[in-house]
């Protein structure tokens, strides 16, 4: 459906036509209609379906530039906020309409600065938010939207009391929306109460996940993980990857070992000074890395261009979780892959994934010495004619004409393969601090049985619960549930093999240009259904 055909005013249109958007997706052709009229509503679609759009063209189409701060979305993590922010910042920008985020772990002094200029919409992640309150340098009594993004998120016992305290600010005449991919019945209940005779507007669809995600696992024992992963690299050669890893010592030790091995890596998590965490994103979106392991700090909304795969190291304990992990790929259309590494006592959470996805995930073999080397060179070879293309004879032909006078032109072709391919880095040993599979739990629950009691779980370690309590957070969205994190470990991708240049590394420009269509990920191996 057009967006023109859902009533928003030549503005917006305008703006939305700019954006590069033609058609409304499904959630924002059933809710938008209904949220311009004021009613509440629960919007749920899944993944990377513009439920951003869908929040926020509403609230800007009814925005007064002139009327002082009109709506509040609050968001889990600050990346999101800020994602959020920007986002409505172009929609509106026509329109005068100014929007501004505050979150945690950066300069209050500049947000309070920013609140100065009376903007119409604020994003921000709860803590300071309060914060924001606390001071009196936010004041909530002209709001008329508030959206809860992320709402089973932002909705659990990590986040509530904080959400309360919000609420208790915001005038009742309100309209509030709930969005997010989940929303498990327990939530939904306690979200409800903060509204007034909403409308659940779920985007039916066979599956919860995209269908344009290929999900596969992968059975592993956790010695093995590593090397599994890095050999399924090889073979698969995704592009644009993102691997999560249950807490913030394993990204960091994930990191640093990919580093190692000549990939170009880098972590995000909870601990990470603000500013390293937007510097590692800068670089993952711009081009710089081409792998970013995370904690679930990155699960939740991010939207990034291009991420071709999503690596579970570590298999999420909510089934909700994955979801949202995979999310990040398959996105506005394009296509990924997604693959989860299960212990053999981890299989039921795997099935209560299933159960809660509605989808099998394929069985993976892992691929062995020989598979993962011939993936290397495939990929190498593919380097290498790129990077024939693209060199200047004339500019080093006397040292070349030396060379061809010494060696034959096999060995020449085979030396640069073996420079590109670099068969040893497999050999780079890499030591991953074991982490205990997650407690054994009898009989699936589906991931609907689990009880949402108050418990405040904070960053401690939520091991061993067995699923009881929902996991707490607190801002910044990180689910990390063990400390040991290690700031500061991240080095630069190059250091390792420092003497070759950046397009001299496979894992470099070259795979991101390379444009392989996929050809180059087929090759492995898929035993259908062992399980
Ligand atoms: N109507 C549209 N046409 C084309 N692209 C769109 C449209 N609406 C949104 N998009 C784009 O789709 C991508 C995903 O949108 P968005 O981040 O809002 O998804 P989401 O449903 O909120 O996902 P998640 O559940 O992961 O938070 C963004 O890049 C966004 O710009």
């Amino acid at each position: 459906m057009k967006f023109s055909e859902l009533g928003l005013s030549e503005d917006l249109l305008t703006a939305i036509e700019k954006h590069g958007y033609v058609e409304a997706t499904p959630i924002q052709e059933e809710t938008i209609p209904l949220t311009l009229k004021g009613q509440d509503v629960i919007g749920q679609a899944q993944t990377g379906t513009g439920k951003t759009a869908a929040f926020g063209l509403p609230i800007l189409e009814n925005i007064d530039p002139d009327g002082g701060l009109q709506a509040l979305i609050i968001s889990p993590t600050r990346e999101l906020a800020i994602q959020t922010q920007e986002e409505l910042f172009k929609l509106g920008h026509d329109k005068h309409v100014k929007v501004q985020v505050v979150y945690g772990g950066a300069d209050i002094r500049k947000q309070i600065n920013g609140l100065k200029n009376r903007p119409n919409i604020l994003v921000g992640t709860p803590g300071r938010l309060l914060d924001h309150l606390n001071r009196k340098t936010v004041k909530l009594e002209g709001i008329k939207n508030l959206v809860l993004d992320e709402a089973d998120e932002m909705l659990n016992m990590g986040f509530l009391e904080d959400i309360e305290s919000i609420l208790k600010t915001v005038p009742d005449e309100r309209q509030t929306m709930l969005f997010s991919a989940t929303m498990p019945p327990a939530i939904k209940r306690i979200g409800v109460q903060f509204m007034h005779e909403p409308t659940h507007i779920k985007v039916e669809s066979k599956e919860l996940t995209t269908d344009l995600v290929d999900q596969y696992y992968v059975k592993s024992k956790e010695f093995e993980k590593f090397d599994v992963m890095t050999r399924l690299f090889d073979v698969q050669n995704p592009q644009l990857t993102i691997i999560f890893g249950r807490t913030k010592r394993r990204v960091d030790e994930l990191a640093k070992g990919l580093e190692m091995r000549g990939y170009r890596a880098a972590g995000i998590h909870g601990d990470l000074s603000q500013q390293m965490r937007m510097k590692v994103l800068r670089d993952f979106k711009g081009g710089q890395l081409d792998i970013l392991v995370a904690t679930d700090v990155a699960a939740r909304g991010l939207d990034i261009k291009d991420v071709t795969h999503v690596y579970n190291y570590d298999i999420p304990q909510d089934p909700e979780s994955y979801v949202h992990r995979i999310g990040r790929t398959g996105r506005a259309g394009a296509h990924g892959t997604s693959l989860t590494f299960v212990s053999p006592s981890e299989i039921d959470y795997l099935r209560d994934i299933e159960k809660l996805t509605k989808k099998r995930m394929l069985p993976l073999k892992p691929p062995t010495k020989e598979e993962a080397l011939a993936g290397r060179i495939k990929t190498a070879t593919e380097a290498v004619e790129s990077i024939i293309t693209n060199t200047n004879v004339d500019m080093i032909s006397d040292q070349a004409d030396e060379l061809v006078a010494k060696y034959d032109a096999k060995t020449l072709a085979a030396a640069l393969l073996t420079a590109a391919a670099k068969p040893d880095a497999e050999q780079v040993p890499v030591k991953i601090t074991p982490e205990r599979p997650l407690p054994r739990h009898k009989g699936g629950n589906g991931g609907g049985g689990r009880s949402y009691s108050r418990n405040r779980g904070g960053s401690g370690d939520r091991r061993g619960n067995g699923g009881g309590g929902y996991r707490g957070r607190r801002e910044g969205g990180d689910s990390d549930r063990r400390g040991g994190s290690r700031d500061g470990e991240r080095r630069n991708g190059e250091k390792r093999y420092g003497n070759g240049t950046r397009s001299n590394d496979r894992r470099g420009s070259q795979s991101r240009q390379g444009g392989n269509g996929g050809a180059s990920r087929r090759p492995f191996t898929i035993s259908e259904n062992k399980d």
